[in-house]
Order: structure tokens, then sequence, then C-alpha cells
């Protein structure tokens, strides 16, 4: 079979299901460099930029993507002139909307040069990020770990191998070369995104050999706004492969499964100029920070303790983890009970509402969002969308039940090596060795939850300390081990 590509995109124009790109998708120049092209990326940010496109005909902003750890993206899409499909699923609709933004993909680790001279083209004027949670090399309190092989490796001054350092090795080439702002957009499910992002580079160039002029560059012609990111887009399966090519008629290498809803709230903190992403959907605000709360507490709160309980009662996805009505009722306590009243409401939006509807997208039976993906680098994700809801609980003298069911569900996870119905359980965390041989197998849940309120990292130095949350905690992973 054929595979999608500009000679066939021809083809597409009488299929039903296929939206082609915007006319001129291949003459767009670049304007936007994106470390991490993975699938998110391509169904959320690319998407974003495609109808901005559409709706302005401004050909500034196409994108090179950044792989990071594979060439495996550049594989995928160079054959097919860097098109690719977002397969769009929910009841009574598939659809397949091919995607032009992504004029290029560079594979750092033998393409480096390219990569910095882009960052330090003058056309560049935006770097976009979505490199995972843990991509960021952070340490306990939340600052550049100098102490992680690759970071001390690129501070070092090798050829840089973390994003931070290839970032930071990127800004310095601009501040050389064009020497004109850049706005960098951090766009991975972080509590204060952009802040966070700015401290790691700070980091970094306070942490190099002579980097005060580079970061007095930074301070002066870079910003950092914060974002809050929103699409369901599982890894993609053989499935939705089949699927995509039975829409196009077509095979699609680079094609990623998405749910129909995307949003994307952006701090308006830009240093130039940049896409019309507001003509294709995106919020611009100054106070990202009610809304990247809502969301990190809610939806993805709310996803993990789905995860957790979910696998360990042999869900493999999660709509099937909300067919099953025990864990529905879990997930509403969790969200009415315990995140709302400490949430601060964003402009127009209603949190109830909001909640509902967020339990409603888990429900797509279309997307096969696995359990075990969602749980992975629990590590990095439940200090950010569980513990913050604990901890405000806490402060106003209130014990969390479901918010600490979901971290015990963690714990009971990591303790376990399988499933009901024997599903694996895989522990696929940057702390996985040490989380293994904590935990992996214990049978006794007063040691699994006191082993794991000693990792600082997830826990600091307030948890560990209260009776109350340590007692619930051993109750909620007695039960769950049984
Ligand atoms: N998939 C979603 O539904 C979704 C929704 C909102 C936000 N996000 C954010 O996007 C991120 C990526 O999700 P995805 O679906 O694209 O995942 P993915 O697995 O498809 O891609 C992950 C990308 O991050 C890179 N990466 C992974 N570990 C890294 C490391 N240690 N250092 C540097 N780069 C690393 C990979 O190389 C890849 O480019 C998530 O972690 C999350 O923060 C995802
Ligand atoms: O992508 P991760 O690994 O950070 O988290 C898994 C999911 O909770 C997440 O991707 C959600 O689907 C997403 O945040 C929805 O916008």
């Amino acid at each position: 079979m054929d595979r999608l590509g500009r000679a066939a995109l021809s083809t597409l124009a009488a299929r039903e299901g296929a939206t082609l790109p915007p006319s001129g998708w291949s003459s767009q120049d670049i304007g936007i460099v994106h470390f991490g092209i993975g699938a998110f990326h391509r169904a959320h940010q690319a998407v974003f930029t495609q109808d901005a496109y559409a709706a302005t005909g401004d050909d500034r902003w196409g994108i090179c993507g950044v792989t990071q750890r594979s060439d495996a993206v550049k594989r995928q899409l160079a054959p097919q002139d860097g098109l690719y499909g977002v397969l769009e699923r929910a009841v009574g609709h598939t659809g397949v909307k091919v995607v032009g933004s992504v004029r290029e993909v560079l594979f750092p680790a033998e393409e480096l040069d390219a990569v910095l001279a882009r960052i330090a083209a003058p056309s560049t004027r935006i770097v976009t990020l979505t490199v995972t949670e843990k991509g960021y090399r952070r340490d306990a309190d939340g600052r550049l770990d100098v102490a992680d092989p690759i970071v001390a490796a690129d501070l070092a001054g090798g050829r840089p191998a973390s994003a931070v350092g290839r970032l930071v090795r990127g800004l310095q080439a601009r501040a050389e070369g064009c020497d004109l702002p850049l706005t960098v957009v951090c766009c991975d499910n972080l509590t204060d995104n952009g802040t966070v992002l700015r401290r790691l580079v700070l980091d970094f160039c306070d942490a190099m050999p002579q980097g005060g002029d580079l970061r007095d560059w930074i301070e002066s012609h870079v910003t950092f706004p914060c974002t809050m990111v929103d699409r369901i887009v599982p890894a993609t399966t053989p499935d939705d492969r089949e699927l995509g090519r039975q829409v196009l008629g077509l095979g699609d290498e680079g094609l990623v499964t998405a749910e129909l809803f995307k949003q994307w709230v952006i701090e308006d903190r830009f240093s130039g100029e940049r896409p019309a992403w507001e003509l294709a959907g995106a919020q611009f605000t100054q106070d990202v920070a009610p809304y990247e709360a809502m969301k990190l507490r809610i939806l993805n709160g709310t996803h993990s303790t789905l995860a957790y309980l979910g696998a360990l009662r042999g869900h493999r996805t999660i709509a099937e983890s909300v067919t099953d009505p025990e864990l529905v009722g879990i997930a509403r306590a969790l969200i009415a009970d315990d995140v709302i009243p400490v949430l601060k409401r964003p402009d127009g939006e209603d949190l109830e509402a909001y909640g509902a509807s967020v339990l409603e997208r888990f429900a797509n039976p279309a997307l096969a969002h696995r359990t075990t993906q969602i749980a992975m680098d629990g590590t990095q994700k439940v200090p950010l969308r569980l513990l913050g809801t604990v901890r405000d609980n806490l402060a106003l003298g209130r014990q969390p039940h479901a918010a600490l069911l979901g971290v015990a569900a963690w714990m009971a996870y990591l303790a376990s090596a399988e499933g009901a119905g024997g599903l694996a359980l895989p522990i696929d965390d940057p702390l996985a060795d040490r989380l293994e041989s904590e935990v992996r197998g214990c049978s006794d849940p007063a040691r699994v939850v006191d082993r794991l309120l000693d990792v600082h990292e997830v826990f600091g130095d307030d948890l560990p300390g209260n009776d109350a949350v340590r007692g619930e905690l051993v109750e909620d992973v007695a039960r769950l081990l049984r």
C-alpha cells in the first residue's frame, strides 16, 4: 500500500473522514523549534499551529521537531514529507486530520550543530518543549540536578545530551549570533512550568564555567510563559495504525491518536511575534496558575488515581476503569470532596462541570489509554497531581481520603508485580531501581508505606512525620494488597 506523503495527498481529497492540510503547507518557513516530538506535540501544538496558519496564511511558523532519545520520529516522518495524521476518535466519530506543520525533524545526537543553528536563526522566534516530567532532570528541591551524570557531562562542555543542556547551548548560539529575543514555551504537565524551566536554564548557566554573561542575556532577551496543555493522546497502537490506514487508504508511520477535545491556555508573555494561536482556539491570559491547578489536580490527579487503582484491579485502559462503579465513585469523591474545595476557580470555568466533563472524556471507549502508560514516572507525577491537594486539605485541618487513596494506590502498585487477572505492573520511573529494591514484592503494608514515605523527592520533609497521613496510607495499602 502507498504511504502518506506529498505525492499521495491528492488521493485523499475524496476520502470521507480525511482532512487535508491547508494549501501552501510545504512552503512554510521554520519559526518554531520543538524539543520532544512525541505523540502529544504532534496532536496538540502542531495542530494549533496548522489551524492558525489556515486562518491567517502567515507562513512563518513551520516547526522544526527535535527528537530527544532516538531518531524514530525522523525515520517515520522523513519519507512522508513531514506529513502525518491525527486519528481523532469519539463516540460516533472517526476522522484523520493530516498535519503539515512539521517541516523538519532533527536528531541532535547526530545533528547537534543543525539544532543549535535553528535556535540561533533570526527566523526562529519560539522554542517549545514536551520532554516529559523527568526530562527536566530536577533534584528533590526542583532545581537542576547537577549531580545527574548527563547534566554533569553537559556542564563539563561535552556535546549536550539533556534537554536543558541543549536548550542552553542553543540560547548561547543565539546570543553570540543574531542576538534577537526568543520565547521558550514549556508544554509539559508541570506546575508553573514556564517558571520551572526558566529556573533550570538559569541554574545551568550558574553551574557553567563563565555562564554569567549568558545568564544576563537570557534574563533580558528570553521569556518563559507558563501554559496549561490538555488533550488526551495515548501511545499509538497497531489497531490505531490500521484504522488510520482504512480512513486514508494510505500507510502512515507517524500517525497519532487523540480525542476531539483540546485546550491550550498560555500566559501572554512573548518576547516577540508568535502564530495567531488564538484563532485556533488557544486562550491567552495573564495568569495560567488557576487553569494549570484545575487541570493537573482534577484531570491528571484523577487520571493517575484511576490508573493505579484500575491496573491493580486488572483494568487495562482508563475507559475500562471508568466502567467500574467503585472506581467512578472514588474519582467523583476525589474531584468533589478533596480537589475542588481547595482550588481557585479560573475565570469563566465551572469546576464541577469541568470535573464531570473529565470523567466523560475518560470514558471514551475509542481511546485505548493504557493504565500502565499513565502509571509510569509516578515519582514525578504523584507530587504534582495528588500531594498538592493533600497538603492544601491538611492545612485546613481536613484529611483528604480520596487523594490519600490515590497515593496509596501508587504505593500498592509499586509493591505488586501483577494486578488482577495477571496484568503485569511494570515500574517505569527514574527511581525504578530504588523502588524495586525497596518495595516490590513486599506484602507488609506498614513497611511499604514507610519505605516510600522516605522518598524525599516525592514526600519532602513534612508528610513523612504526619501520623494521621501515615496511618490512613497503611490502612489503604493493606486493603489494596489483600
Ligand atoms: N499524551 C498526553 O495525553 C499529554 C497531554 C498533555 C500533556 N502531555 C505532556 O507531554 C509529555 C509527552 O507526552 P507524549 O504523549 O508526547 O509522550 P511520548 O512518549 O510520545 O513522547 C515523549 C517525548 O519526550 C522525550 N523524552 C522522554 N524522556 C526524556 C528524557 N528523559 N529526556 C529528554 N526527553 C525525553 C521523548 O524522546 C519524546 O520525544 C507528557 O509527559 C506530558 O508532560 C501529554
Ligand atoms: O503524559 P503524562 O505521562 O504526563 O501523563 C499521562 C496522562 O495523565 C496525560 O498525558 C493526560 O492524558 C493529559 O495530561 C491530558 O491532557
